[in-house]
């Protein structure tokens, strides 16, 4: 499964590449949050790779939403897509945007791919392994790398939103001594805990979990963990909770090997 994924990340982040390039169209969703021309490009491959390899999983995708089209996810195994995570990064010509495409089986995410194409990076996990490759001409260039958590450094290097940061965020830190973070946009804060390169997230604003799911798979295969604020790791599938009218995550904490 997980190399039609990857394939498929790649072809989407390729596709993502040429608008942003061209200069993409943007429009504002009801939300506030923008939504452009690649985003609805780059679902339209995934929903299009997903449907012909997997049928028979149902994909819950942010623009399909937004659009109203939800489906089933009883059964308990199901793809979460963010075809464009880091819109606004996007918008701004920043290159931390990143593909995600999710499984999430009874509540938890077990296997994810996160391509960053401005990047050329491309993180993925399943069934116990986290890796990484450089993505080059539209394809693996040279050996995939394994990837694992850090296990928390002395002074810890914290991630934050770049443009969700939030006041919570800047007090968790504060109280607990950590002084040294990095604004860093979309999943690729998951990836960064995943490879070892910081060591803690703590998201104190909204997220979907869209956004989380794939990144998510990456650093707990890698040995970290997403935890709400109660200390539970974050699940998935909300929807089928009568208290969970969307897809909205709870605040959290994610973070590597403490
Ligand atoms: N006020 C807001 N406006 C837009 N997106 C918001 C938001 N608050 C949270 N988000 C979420 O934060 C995600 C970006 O994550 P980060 O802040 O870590 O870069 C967005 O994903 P999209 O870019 O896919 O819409 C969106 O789901
Ligand atoms: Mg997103």
């Amino acid at each position: 499964m997980l190399e039609i994924l990857e394939k498929s990340a790649i072809v989407a982040g390729q596709a993502i590449l040429d608008i942003y390039g061209a200069g993409p169209a943007v429009i504002y969703k009801a939300d506030t949050s923008p939504v452009t021309d690649a985003d609805h490009r780059a679902e339209h491959i995934i929903l299009a790779d997903l449907a012909a390899a997997f049928p028979g999983i149902p994909v819950v995708a942010e623009e399909a939403v937004a659009a109203g089209h939800v489906p089933d996810i009883a059964g308990g195994r199901f793809f979460l897509v963010d075809p464009l995570d880091g819109t606004k990064e996007f918008v701004e010509r920043n290159s931390h945007f990143t593909v995600n495409i999710g499984l999430i089986e009874n509540g938890a995410p077990t296997a994810g791919v996160v391509y960053a194409p401005a990047l050329g990076v491309l993180y993925s996990a399943a069934a116990g392994r986290a890796r990484k490759a450089i993505v080059e001409a539209g394809s693996v260039a040279g050996c995939w790398t394994s990837i694992g958590c850090r296990r928390c450094a002395d002074r810890p290097l914290a991630l934050t939103s770049r443009w969700h940061n939030s006041v919570e965020t800047i007090a968790y830190l504060a109280e607990r001594g950590i002084t040294d973070y990095e604004a860093v946009g979309s999943s690729l804060k998951f990836c960064l805990l995943a490879e070892g390169l910081a060591d803690i997230y703590p998201r104190f604003s909204r997220t979907m979990e869209w956004d989380t799911a794939a990144g998510d798979a990456i650093l707990r295969t890698a040995g970290g963990e997403t935890l709400t604020v109660a200390g539970k790791p974050l699940a998935y599938g909300k929807r089928n909770q009568p208290e969970d009218s969307d897809f909205a995550n709870p605040w959290f904490i994610a973070r590597g090997r403490v």
